[in-house]
Order: structure tokens, then C-alpha cells, then sequence
């Protein structure tokens, strides 16, 4: 079940921006993706910008998060295959530091039916100690997903609107 991802051209490596991210042209939280390397594993420059801190020079764990998403959810993309995240799970290894630069490699450890298990870490660039890691699951999804969930979220505000109040 293989599936193009939507109807933007992907870049050189063959990752596609967000939907929010499109207007820019660049990803907002600061990834830029590498592509696939030898080993099928994706590989992103990071930067986290000041609009992310949370403590003191350091991001905020909801930037962490969204950046693992974003790279796990990569992997599948990269391999032309449209899939979304069914469940992620983050470890907090160390503060992450603001403007420091950063490297970040995902990967597919194994695939159960439809769903892509997922792995990914994010590194300091200048020592190589693992900050933030992440294992995830990715559902594969046909390319009606997005149509399908325009059409439940209708039919879900009339069930509602329906209802006498
Ligand atoms: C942002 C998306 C990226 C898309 C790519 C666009 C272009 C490029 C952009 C960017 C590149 C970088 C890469 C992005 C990385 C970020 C990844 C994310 O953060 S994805 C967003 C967070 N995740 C969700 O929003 C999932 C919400 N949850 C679900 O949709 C389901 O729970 C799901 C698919 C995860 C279930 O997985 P199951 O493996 O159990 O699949 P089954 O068994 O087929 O579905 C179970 C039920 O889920 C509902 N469901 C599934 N799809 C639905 C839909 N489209 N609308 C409504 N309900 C749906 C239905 O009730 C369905 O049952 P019934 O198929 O009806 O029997």
C-alpha cells in the first residue's frame, strides 16, 4: 500500500514541508532534512530557535516532541509511503540548548502489517551526546486520510448541531 504523500513536490532529498510550513518554505522548528543514508536512516540538520525556549536557554519539551514526530514521520515519507503518528514516545535525555546546533537521524526498526515502528535521536553536533530520543508507531495511511477526516469532522459537528439544546 504504497502511496504518494500529497500533492506538494517534495525537495532534492524528497522530504515535503508542512502544511503550515509550506508558506515559508522551511520547516518552522528549525529541521533541515538531510535525506537517506546508506543504511536507510534519515539524517536532519537542527537548529531550535528562541521562539522555543522554556527553561532558561534550554527548548521546551513540546519542541523536543514535535521534532521527533517530525523526523520519525520522515523515515516513511522518504520511502514514498504515506503514514501518520498513531503513538510516540519521547525520553528527555538532557536539556536541549537554543542555538546550538544539533544533528537528528530516524529510522525504521521493524514494520508490523501497516504500521512503521519507528526510532529517533537528536545529538549535540560538536560532542555527539544523544539529547532526546524517541520510538514511535506510524500508520500507514491511504491518500483519502485527510479527505476522510474532513468528511468525519462533518458529519460529527451535525451530529452534534442536530441535537436539541
Ligand atoms: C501531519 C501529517 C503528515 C502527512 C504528510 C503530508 C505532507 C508532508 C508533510 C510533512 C512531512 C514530514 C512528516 C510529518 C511527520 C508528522 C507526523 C504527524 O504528526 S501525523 C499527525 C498526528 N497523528 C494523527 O493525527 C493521527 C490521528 N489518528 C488516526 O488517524 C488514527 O487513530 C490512526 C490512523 C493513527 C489509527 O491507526 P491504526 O493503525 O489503528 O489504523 P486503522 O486501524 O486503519 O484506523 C483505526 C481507526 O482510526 C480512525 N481513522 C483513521 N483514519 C481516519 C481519518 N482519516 N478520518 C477519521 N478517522 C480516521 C477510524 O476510526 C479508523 O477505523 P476505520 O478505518 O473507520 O475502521
Amino acid at each position: 500500500m504504497s502511496q504518494a504523500t500529497g500533492t506538494i513536490t517534495p525537495d532534492s532529498v524528497g522530504h515535503r514541508l508542512c502544511a503550515a510550513c509550506q508558506s515559508v518554505g522551511a520547516c518552522k522548528l528549525g529541521l533541515k532534512c538531510l535525506g537517506l543514508d546508506d543504511q536507510g536512516a534519515v539524517d536532519f540538520d537542527i537548529l531550535c530557535g528562541p521562539q522555543f525556549e522554556g527553561g532558561r536557554g534550554v527548548a521546551h519539551g513540546g519542541w523536543t516532541a514535535a521534532t521527533l514526530d517530525e523526523m520519525l514521520g520522515t523515515v516513511a515519507m522518504l520511502h514514498q509511503t504515506l503514514t501518520v503518528t498513531k503513538s510516540l514516545t519521547v525520553e528527555f535525555l538532557k536539556p536541549v540548548p537554543i542555538g546550538q546546533t544539533l544533528k537528528g537521524r530516524a529510522w525504521n526498526d521493524h514494520k508490523q502489517g501497516h504500521r512503521w515502528h519507528n526510532v529517533g535521536e537528536i545529538v549535540l553536533a560538536a560532542t555527539g551526546v544523544v539529547l532526546g530520543r524517541a520510538t514511535g508507531v506510524f500508520s500507514q495511511r491511504n491518500p483519502d486520510h485527510f479527505d476522510r477526516h474532513e468528511a468525519w469532522l462533518k458529519a460529527e459537528l451535525e451530529r452534534v448541531s442536530d441535537q436539541p439544546s
